[in-house]
């Protein structure tokens, strides 16, 4: 697509194509087709190029971030000039000059805030998430399943995408396929005895990074936790000494007369005295390598001897969508410039091959790295700063786990990584595909052709996989799982004043005051999410105003037959309409009332009752977790025959799948 070209095309002209491809009906409609789309990044910005070239006329773009330098690369929208402002508004911008009939609303906000509620999702045909993170995926679907809006979901990771069109009761929704837990590391592992140099970027990252600048934690509960799991208890107790003795250099990190030793002094405590610790505990290096004791004046001066790495395999293609964290691989092969943490294009330092990140630090330059690191980290402390976190676009923060993942790798004789690398690992970076988002946005506006059209049996999951002879592989839709907690709800809508409306007096309402099914008062456990509010047994919330349960716009009741009998009822909660008298009752009920389904198989067990029972404080609500017989969040994974389930999660909640045939496999790890 060229934006140059298309203002010759004379006026009549502009749509000559569409209509040839897509035909004059189909054509006739998309002007008045109201589009909402969420995310202006990646796939984004290809997208909203995609949408409004096909001839869409109104288009809603919601996006929460702004330009950052680093999304120049592939999110072609915006120029350099554009960087700081709002994705959606420069988009939109960009975009509308594609199409002098087009009209686009950005809009600068999360869609998780409560003013888009379902009354909001309704007022369009269609929603097409161009998301980066399974929170606000799993949000839009559920507002898509209650406002009956149908719904394309995308993802892409590398060579890798997906694209899944979703409309409630005719497929599977996003959250009809549990999600598999990503696997993490024991505790151990990465605190006393890691292996990869991942078990070390995990800990520079996650672990001293916040002990020496987070929040004041002294790690208690997840020593307790390990513990628990049986974890070696002497390992555990040298790990508890240890984390005390975090305190004192805390305080000569923030101390006023912080002095040039304050680097060494953290050194010597963090890669001398534990690991010295560690080794005391002689049982733990029986079959296995013993770390070395690093020293601080040694390596300063260069006579410092280590003990080799074991050699790594070569590095391998990224074939899997798993996130690079995953794997062993290297990046130094990746083409293209790098641009910096300060927005400048490295320049190669060392004269041999490629940039300032990606050259492989000696010791020296390691140490002289973590020392500069640690003085810019706890200056930025006495500076005001009352916590810091890792994040890989802060220089500080990255190049301090580049020293100290290096220096842990070198005291136990792992591979040492680059500074890029480190933050390809820790940031949980997959190189982003300009072509792979192209592609998918593209396989997006053809499914969602197929949703206005109403063509259900066309509706393809279509994924992109690193297989040159078949890059493209599809599965016909499944139907919805009938265990899902999300879109087998019935769902309604109450438009109300949250502060005027008891919990009690909704319920009985939208369960018609207990004439329904001539059966008198139904049995019904409430939830918000997954809080308890009240139950047949603990009625202590029924007379309280919803807003003082915390329960306003935007959020749902779900109500639980408790006899399993009837199927769940979510009512969305919407704002009654600005002439609404003051002086008449504060909601207004869905005509007619919802009719859940009576559920064939009533399940035998009722679900649990909350654990405490008692009048909920102000600002508290007891919180149990869901019933037993309805999976209110992800519970276990449902068993369902379905040709996706074998799908592999991406660490950002999109399910990947390389082809029909493959197995799912939560071979996936994550840092955080
Ligand atoms: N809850 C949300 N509400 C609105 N927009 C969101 C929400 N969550 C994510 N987004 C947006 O979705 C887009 C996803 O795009 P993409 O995956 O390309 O991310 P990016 O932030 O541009 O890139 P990178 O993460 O690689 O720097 C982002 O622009 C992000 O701001
Ligand atoms: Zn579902």
């Amino acid at each position: 697509m060229s934006s140059s070209a298309t203002p010759h095309l004379p006026r009549a002209g502009r749509s000559i194509h569409a209509q040839a491809i897509l035909g004059p009906e189909l054509c006739a409609r998309l002007p008045e087709t109201k589009v909402l789309l969420v995310g202006a990044g990646g796939i984004g910005c290809e997208l909203l190029k995609n949408v409004v070239l096909t001839g869409f006329g109104h288009i809603t773009l919601l996006d929460l971030d702004t330009i950052d330098l680093s999304n120049l690369n592939r999110q072609f929208l915006f120029k350099k000039k554009d960087v700081k402002q709002s994705k959606a508004l420069v988009a939109a911008q960009t975009a509308s000059a594609f199409n002098p009939n087009v009209h686009i609303s950005p809009i600068l906000a999360n869609i998780k805030e409560p003013q888009f509620d379902v009354d909001w999702f309704q007022s369009f045909d269609l929603v097409l998430n161009a998301l980066d993170n399974l929170d606000a995926r799993r949000h839009v679907n559920k507002m898509c399943m209650a406002a009956g809006v149908p719904l394309v979901e995308s993802g892409t990771a590398g060579y890798l995408g997906q694209v899944q069109p979703l409309l409630k009761d005719r497929t599977e929704c996003f959250d009809c396929v549990s999600k598999p837990t990503p696997k993490t590391f024991p505790v151990c592992t990465i605190r006393s005895t890691p292996s990869l140099p991942l078990h070390c970027i995990v800990w520079a990252k996650s672990y001293l990074l916040p002990q020496l600048f987070g929040e004041d934690e002294d790690g208690s509960a997840e020593l307790d936790e390990a513990e628990k799991q049986g974890e070696n208890s002497q390992e555990i107790a040298t790990l508890r000494k240890e984390a005390m003795a975090y305190k004192a250099v805390r305080h000569a990190l923030r101390s006023a007369e912080a002095t040039e030793d304050v680097p060494r002094m953290v050194f010597q405590k963090v890669f001398h005295s534990d690991i010295l610790n560690l080794l005391s505990m002689e049982d733990m290096w029986r079959s296995r390598a013993a770390p070395t004791p690093l020293d601080f004046d040694s390596i300063k001066d260069g006579s410092f001897v280590l003990r080799e790495p074991p050699k790594q395999p070569a590095p391998s293609r990224p074939t899997n969508g798993k996130s690079s964290a995953s794997t062993n691989g290297t990046a130094n092969g990746f083409a293209g410039a790098h641009v910096n943490g300060n927005g400048q294009l490295s320049s190669s330092q060392n004269g041999v091959a490629g940039l300032k990140d990606q050259r492989a630090l000696s010791l020296q330059d390691i140490l002289a790295l973590f020392i500069s690191s640690s003085d810019r980290l706890a200056a930025r402390l006495r500076a005001g700063e009352d916590t810091i976190s890792f994040d890989k676009d802060d220089d500080d923060t990255l190049d301090f786990v580049t020293a100290s993942a290096n220096l842990r790798a070198a005291a136990y004789g792992i591979e040492r990584k680059t500074r890029w690398e480190v933050k390809e690992m820790a940031g949980n970076i997959i190189p982003a595909i300009a072509t792979t988002n192209a592609i998918i946005s593209g396989l997006i506006v053809l499914q969602a052709l197929h949703l206005i059209r109403k063509s259900y049996q066309r509706l393809k999951n279509v994924h992109v996989q690193f297989k040159p002879a078949v890059p493209l592989s599809t599965i016909t839709m499944c139907p919805p799982n009938p265990n899902c907690g999300i879109c087998r709800d019935t769902y309604t809508k109450v438009l109300c004043d949250p502060a005027r409306v008891t919990l009690g007096e909704l319920v009985d309402a939208v369960l018609g005051d207990g004439e329904s099914e001539g059966t008198g008062k139904r049995e019904v456990t409430v939830y918000e999410d997954n809080r308890v509010l009240c139950d047949p047994d603990w009625d202590d919330n029924v007379d309280r105003t919803l807003e003082s349960l915390n329960v306003t716009r935007g959020k749902f009741l779900a109500i639980v037959d408790e006899e399993g009998e009837w199927g769940t009822i979510a009512v969305a909660l919407s704002v009654l309409p600005p002439n609404h008298p003051v002086d008449a009752r504060a909601f207004i009920l869905p005509s007619p009332l919802p009719t859940p389904p009576r559920l064939v198989h009533p399940s035998t067990t009722p679900p649990a009752a909350p654990s405490r029972k008692r009048s909920a404080p102000d600002d508290e609500i007891d919180e149990v977790e869901p019933s037993a017989k309805r999976i209110r969040t992800n519970g276990p994974a449902p068993e369902i025959s379905s040709p996706s389930k074998k799908r592999k999660l991406e660490d950002d909640g999109f399910l990947m799948l390389e082809n029909a045939n493959d197995r799912m496999d939560d071979d996936i790890i994550e840092i955080d």
